[in-house]
């Protein structure tokens, strides 16, 4: 086990921002940490990383308190949302320092390749663009292959190229054991990579699970425009201009009696869909 949170809880003064958490991260995994503004997601992590003290409960980083930083520290990398960098030092200079400090082994060269900042090697910190210094974020995190690597919002800012660039590059990183905590508001990135989610909302969680047991409780959805007039042949919503969403607990069936009385009546189904709910719609379900 990488990471064990047991009854967390963490109050601002009055405020309970962190109420009776626990997860558990095995070693390998990704876990996505998601939900609502303010719902506690990065309370918890600075507790995680060893930033923050809890309240009450007990946390383990890799049987250590996470506060012990000469047991935890080296082990893990931390992309923080907003970085303090020095705006005067070059790329190069960031990330042989930030590294140095790691006690971790690595070369500026190959964590520049990584991230996709050769080219920037030179550029000062206040020169980069937004984009530019998320690499340089990661970049840092990413020093020396850490056990244990914190994502906060890794991919905001980021055009397609360099989201796509850092996935795989995270991807190399798991195929090397690394331990991965995500935090995200792109919940397709999440559905697509994370092996467990937790869900939360207003410090505790809503839901918490692999994909599909979030996805599980929910019906799936048809939808499809029909001719004018034309209703469809099983219980639907009707959202206007002839468009129609099915909930079903049976896909498949559903979708075939569907298929086979557009067939029978010569009926032309247009922008069909079909599918498993998306996280989105677990995120929308919360109250
Ligand atoms: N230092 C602080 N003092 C008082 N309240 C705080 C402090 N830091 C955070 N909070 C409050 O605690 C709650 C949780 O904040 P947190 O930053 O952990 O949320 P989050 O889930 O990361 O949100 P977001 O998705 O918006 O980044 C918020 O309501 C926030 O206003």
């Amino acid at each position: 086990m990488v990471i064990d949170v047991q009854n967390l809880n963490l109050r601002y003064g009055d405020f309970h921002a962190v109420r009776d958490l626990s997860f558990r991260v095995q070693r390998g995994e990704l876990y996505a940490l998601l939900g609502t503004n303010g719902a506690g997601k990065t309370s918890t992590l600075e507790i995680v990383e060893g930033h923050r003290t809890p309240t009450s409960g007990t946390v383990t980083v890799f049987g250590h308190d996470p506060r012990d930083r000469r047991a935890v520290r080296p082990r893990m990398g931390i992309m923080l949302q907003e970085s303090g960098f020095s705006p005067d030092l070059t790329v190069r200079e960031s990330v042989g320092l930030i590294g140095g400090l790691s006690r971790r082994e690595d070369t500026v060269d190959r964590v520049l390749a990584v991230a996709d900042l050769t080219r920037k090697a030179g550029t000062t910190v206040a020169q980069l663009s937004g984009g530019e210094k998320r690499r340089l974020d990661f970049a840092t995190a990413i020093w020396g292959a850490p056990e244990l690597i914190f994502l906060d919002e890794p991919t905001t800012g980021l055009d397609i190229q360099s989201r796509d660039a850092l996935w795989n590059a995270v991807d190399r990183l798991r195929e090397d054991g690394s331990t991965i905590v995500l935090t995200t508001h792109y919940l397709e990135e999440a559905q697509q990579r994370a092996d467990r989610i937790g869900l939360m909302h207003r410090g505790a969680f809503h839901r918490e699970g692999t994909v599909s047991e979030l996805t599980a409780t929910l019906p799936s959805v048809i939808r499809v425009t029909l001719p004018a007039a034309v209703p469809p042949p099983l219980p639907a919503t009707d959202d206007g201009d002839g468009r129609w969403t099915v909930r079903t607990t049976d896909l498949p069936r559903d979708l075939y009696q569907l298929l086979g009385w557009a067939h029978d009546n010569a009926i032309e189904l247009r922008d069909l869909e079909a599918g498993q709910t998306r996280l989105d719609d677990v995120f929308r379900a919360i109250h």
